[in-house]
């Protein structure tokens, strides 16, 4: 592999005696991975039924490298939410955040979703997830992925981190941070890192970092955990960021959390401070800060099996004192949503239908508070006020409501139960039938009984809409998700 020359100058310089393994690591073979959605599935389930070769990621509960003859993208179990396939050293960073279920969590810089869906998934669907992404593109497979993984208590926002703050002063209890980075740790996975690389990139990323994380310490409330990660083995990017960020913030300090094998200690004699940011605190605190960095942790793919990764678990001084707010914006998080829609007509009679939908094709309601948006009905998990945030799902979507009808959006499906729903029919991960559904075909549908919509699922797993009608399935598959799978 032809590394950036000033890249591999620097790495060496950095690295002395330990450059060779280093360098040795672009000889290894990459490790793939997956993991299992516990809201589909449990862990041992899956290790049960997979057909993948799956041995598990040290550091990850529900993570498993899988085989290099291993296609799980191609399997229809992937369309189902079944795993998410990430970069196994990606899947260090959730873990570190430590989330608990009823949390309010915010992942600031999160398409395409990886640490998203895997703290969503240590959620168990309670509290509230802000999934965040800058760029509207990326911001869209940021939702699919949500969908697709069956979140049912996240908002998606497109915005920069500066346009969320006035929405959520000192508001949640966990921040990951995923930087934007010189991605110098995924050389092996992506070419184009290689190609954009230079030093110049290095330092934009450093600044750009310290901006972001600006942000993030006005919005995590005070006792709260900010988790600050890269992919990149640039120490400016790394223990310089957060050296910086400390040195601006006396409230924060690097919180000790227990390392896996593997995974190295950050590397203080590596950071390079000017003289005024050394003379801008007393020089007990300096110290405590730069040895405080050893603390933090460097994933190396010579050390373990996974790519470059840098991990920073920060704690806010103080204890949780927001519990007036907190009652505010829960007090109707855990309502029922057979409740009122709102108050506004449009909202009821949006709400009359889903009910009509609800009592016909469900046995089970999710819950939240319902809220139309234009043709849209969603389950918000709890109410705040987004006027101004380009949203681009406020809570689960049930569906869409035209012209007096009501039609259940593929989200719903998704973060359904199989039992859920009162008509279902389900496929074989090997059979044409399910191949052909994902492809957008109508299915017959003899011996399956009743009229309405129809839960389709391949192997039991929720895999969308069908409207059975006269011994034939309607595809409701949608039209941006279809794909011809191979067999
Ligand atoms: C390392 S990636 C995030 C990966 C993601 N957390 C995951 O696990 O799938 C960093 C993200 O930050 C976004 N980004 C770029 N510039 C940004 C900025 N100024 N503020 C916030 N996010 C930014 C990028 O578009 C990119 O999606």
């Amino acid at each position: 592999m032809q590394l950036p020359e000033l890249f591999e100058e620097k790495m060496k310089h950095l690295l002395g005696t330990e450059y060779e393994d280093f360098l040795a690591g672009y000889e290894k073979e990459r490790h793939q991975a997956l993991r299992v959605n516990p809201a589909k599935i449990s862990a041992e389930e899956f290790l049960r039924i997979s057909p993948f070769a799956l041995q598990p990621v040290p550091w990850a509960k529900n993570g498993f490298y899988y085989g290099t003859e291993d296609r799980p993208g191609k399997h229809p179990w992937h369309e189902s939410g079944v795993y998410y396939i990430q970069e196994p050293s990606a899947m260090s960073v959730a873990e570190l955040a430590g989330v608990q279920p009823g949390d309010r969590v915010l992942d600031l810089c999160a398409a395409p979703g990886g640490k998203s869906t895997q703290l969503a998934a240590a959620m168990e669907g309670k509290g509230l997830l802000v999934s965040n992404e800058i760029h509207p593109a990326r911001a869209k497979i940021l939702a699919s992925n949500m969908e697709r993984m069956g979140v049912p208590n996240a908002l998606v926002t497109n915005e920069p981190p500066q346009r969320l703050t006035p929405h959520f002063p000192s508001f949640f209890d966990r921040i990951v941070v995923d930087a934007p980075c010189s991605g110098e740790g995924m050389f092996r996975k992506e070419e184009q890192a290689v190609i954009q690389w230079s030093q110049d990139n290095v330092g934009l990323c450093a600044a750009r970092q310290q901006d972001i994380l600006e942000e993030a310490a006005k919005m995590l409330r005070p006792g709260g955990i900010l988790v600050y990660s890269t992919c990149t083995f640039a120490p400016e990017e790394d223990e310089e960021s957060v050296v910086r960020f400390l040195l601006k913030h006396p409230d924060f300090s690097v919180k000790q959390v227990e390392a896996y094998e593997g995974f190295a200690p950050g590397r203080e004699e590596w950071v390079k401070l000017t003289e005024e940011e050394k003379e801008s605190v007393s020089a007990e605190r300096l110290e405590e800060i730069l040895a405080s960095v050893k603390a933090t942790f460097r994933l190396w793919p010579h050390k373990l099996d996974g790519e470059g990764h840098y991990a920073a678990v920060l704690e806010k001084a103080g204890s949780r004192d927001d519990r007036k707010s907190r009652e505010r914006t829960d007090r109707s998080g855990g309502r029922k949503s057979a409740g009122k829609a709102g108050g506004a007509t449009a909202d009821a009679a949006a709400w009359k239908l889903y009910e009509e939908f609800a009592a016909d094709a469900l046995t089970h309601c999710p819950e939240g508070i319902p809220m139309l948006f234009g043709e849209q009905l969603y389950l918000l998990p709890c109410l705040l006020d987004l006027s101004g945030l380009k949203v681009l799902r406020p809570g689960l979507h049930l569906g869409t409501v035209k012209k007096n009808r009501f039609e259940p959006a593929h989200a719903l499906a998704l973060a359904l139960k199989p039992e859920d729903a009162k008509r279902r029919v389900s496929y074989g991960a090997d059979s044409r039938e399910i191949r052909a559904w994902l492809s957008g075909e109508s299915l017959e549908a003899d011996g399956t009984e009743g009229k309405g919509w129809t839960m389709v699922c391949v192997d039991g797993f929720p895999a969308g809409w069908g409207k059975l009608a006269g011994g034939s399935l309607k595809n409701h598959y949608p039209k941006g998700l279809r794909k011809n799978l191979e067999s």
